[in-house]
């Protein structure tokens, strides 16, 4: 060990280049130093940084280890020479401090000169004592000092960089970050631009129709008669007008979704206490209580103690201890629908939509059955416009689907009746969950499809129900623009009254589902909550897929997702490791409050920002 200096001392930094806000960062280090008496190892040196050759002032050296001592300072790296020397200075008393022999160590310009890698003291006549001294200098920028500025402190250990009155630019003031305010994190997000999210989810050039079924059974429509205006497929549904109702429900529950603004705290709620897991409350009969977390900004599910009302809270839980990732929740969420809802059941299941056209039907049943078949479902999407549109074309008119057009209404039973039966061919040839996709807007439609299904399949209907003008207005255009109906219509306005028209056609006719199993989305699509009425529903999957159209988003929106705020491994230039995060409190709390500005609202962006041990949820 000797003297010696750094690459970047000696002028090769960054292949020559100088950068005028460098600065040289100076390490002394003095070896196999033990405690001699009082006496502790300074340095001192011809600039006021280092006493100005005054001993009282010399730099006094700290213990590294149990015998190195170490130094650290910062000077321009232009400064123009810089002559220091180590010295031994009692700690307590005024004796002479014992300045090491030869001639002072020099530092020009960066450049250390000479190569004394000794320093000899000389206490007596006969008594020499030599240590093995290394010296490094190298060039840092301003960002680096600050990085190990803020080290330092984080360490709560004395800073050994001196004379370094700027480096403690950028670190956030112990006030701020107690108040939660950061002046740079403020500068850098503001001025960040959020993406404008597209004005469809189905991204306006795929239809999720299309995606659908593609019919097999066209080719032999010939089994199907019909008659009085009803469907006599090959099954003989000669009941086909008559009421089959299911026995009376087991038990109706109503899941309500607040709007997030409003805060359900009310008196006989049951809140469960822990995060993705059984509340305690569960394991009482008569209050179970359920809560489903999929990460950041999740709706807590919780069960009135007194009736059969379940209340999902949008409200953010920011004193979420174990957060979980959507998949993990998705999981517990069937776990918990298992527990609540009973044993797995071996049977095909029928997701039946109904809706006005310009509801979301088809959007709905796309989005269920990827995330069925993501859970492992083997599922399939039959869409009867598809089918429709393959046996009687594209260019159906409105009067096509006047409920008083016999000829219209036997039509469309017809080719209802022949996706049904495709989708019933194709359970028992093993599949598990048909999502059938149709407006299914009468109750004799329903009839036909429960006959059909009897023995084989069994039916929930999934009701979408939009009460809002604004929404059924953009979701009508958008369905100009994305359904093969109007594709061959130049003239958008008239393709905008003919699918009016159609609407009114079926409005005239329309039975909200009342019977059976049924699922309710009314409302949901605002992201200002909405209502979900669940009927008669059993089993694992059903209860996965309350569970899904609970927690689903219908808006398009923003996800943003944020790196931590400051680790103490990042302040040190570390990537990874599981530091504390001192700052990342004042960095939630600053990103949550610039988002809001940015975003007008939290519900429209869920944010996430998690370091190490600590995880900040910010949204
Ligand atoms: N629950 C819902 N209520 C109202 N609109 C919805 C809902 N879910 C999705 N939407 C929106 O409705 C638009 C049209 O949906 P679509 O599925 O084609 O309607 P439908 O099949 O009922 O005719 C979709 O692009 C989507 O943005
Ligand atoms: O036979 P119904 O139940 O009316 O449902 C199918 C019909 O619904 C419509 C209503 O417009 O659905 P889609 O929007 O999926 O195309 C028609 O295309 C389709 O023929």
């Amino acid at each position: 060990m000797g003297t010696g200096s750094s690459k970047n001392a000696d002028g090769g930094s960054h292949a020559g280049e100088e950068r005028e806000d460098e600065q040289l960062y100076v390490s002394l280090k003095m070896e196999k130093y033990k405690l001699k008496g009082e006496l502790i190892p300074h340095v001192y040196g011809s600039v006021p940084l280092v006493g100005s050759w005054d001993s009282s002032k010399a730099l006094s050296m700290e213990r590294e280890s149990t015998s190195t001592w170490e130094l650290s300072f910062v000077v321009p790296p232009n400064h123009e020479t810089l002559d220091f020397k180590f010295l031994l200075k009692p700690k307590y008393s005024s004796a002479p401090a014992i300045v090491e022999e030869g001639p002072n160590r020099l530092l020009t310009g960066g450049h250390l000169q000479g190569d004394t890698r000794l320093a000899i003291f000389r206490l007596s006549a006969d008594e020499v004592l030599e240590y093995p001294v290394f010296i490094k200098a190298d060039r840092v920028s301003p960002f680096d000092l600050a990085a190990s500025w803020r080290a330092y402190q984080e360490n709560l250990q004395p800073s050994t960089v001196r004379g370094i009155p700027d480096v403690s630019i950028n670190s956030v003031p112990e006030t701020d970050i107690e108040n939660g305010s950061s002046v740079c994190l403020e500068l850098d997000l503001e001025h960040y631009v959020v993406p404008a999210p597209s004005t469809s989810t189905n991204s306006g050039l795929v239809y999720a129709a299309n995606m659908a079924e593609t019919p097999r059974s066209l080719t032999c429509s010939g089994v199907f008669s019909i008659s009085d205006g009803s469907v006599n497929p090959s099954h003989s549904l000669k009941d086909s007008g008559v009421s089959v109702d299911r026995p009376a429900p087991i038990k109706e529950m109503e899941i309500v979704v607040p709007d997030p603004a409003r805060v359900y705290s009310g008196s006989g709620m049951v809140e469960s206490k822990s995060v993705g897991t059984f509340s305690p409350l569960q394991k009482q009969d008569s209050h179970r209580g359920i809560l489903v977390d999929r990460g950041v900004g999740s709706p807590r599910l919780v069960k009135s103690a007194s009736s059969t009302t379940f209340s999902l809270d949008l409200k953010l839980n920011t004193e979420t201890k174990n957060p979980m990732p959507a998949a993990a929740g998705a999981v517990a969420a069937g776990a918990i629908a298992d527990q609540m809802l009973g044993p797995k059941e071996d049977r095909h299941l029928a997701i039946v939509l109904v809706g006005l056209p310009a509801r979301g039907k088809t959007f709905t049943a796309a989005k269920l059955t990827r995330y069925l078949r993501w859970l492992g479902h083997d599922t399939k999407h039959f869409n009867v416009g598809k089918y429709r549109r393959l046996k009687h074309g594209v260019n159906q008119s409105a009067d096509f689907f006047r409920g008083d057009n016999e000829e219209g209404v036997e039509a469309r039973n017809e080719v209802a009746a022949l996706a049904m039966e495709d989708m019933i061919s194709w359970m028992q040839e093993g599949g598990q969950v048909g999502i059938f996709d149709a407006t299914n807007s009468t109750r004799r439609r329903r009839n036909m499809l429960m006959k059909m299904a009897e023995g084989k399949c069994k039916i929930i209907f999934l009701e979408t129900i939009c009460n809002d003008e604004r929404i059924i207005e953009r979701n009508i255009r958008l369905k100009i623009q994305q359904s093969p109906d109007y594709a061959e219509e130049p003239d958008y306005e008239a393709g905008l009254r003919d699918f009016k028209n159609r609407l009114t056609n079926y409005e005239k006719v329309y039975e909200p589902v009342e019977e059976g199993s049924y699922i309710k989305m009314i409302d949901m699509v605002s992201g200002l909550g909405g209502i979900i009425q669940v009927n008669n529903i059993s089993g694992y999957l059903p209860g996965r897929i309350v569970f899904f159209l609970v927690n689903t988003h219908l808006t398009p929106r923003p996800i943003l997702l944020t790196r931590h705020g400051e680790s103490l491994d990042n302040v040190r230039g570390r990537i990874g490791g599981d530091t504390v995060i001192r700052y990342g409190q004042a960095h939630s709390r600053e990103l949550s409050r610039v988002l809001v500005q940015l975003l007008g609202s939290p519900s429209t962006a869920d944010t996430v920002a998690c370091a190490g041990r600590n995880k900040c949820w910010s949204m």
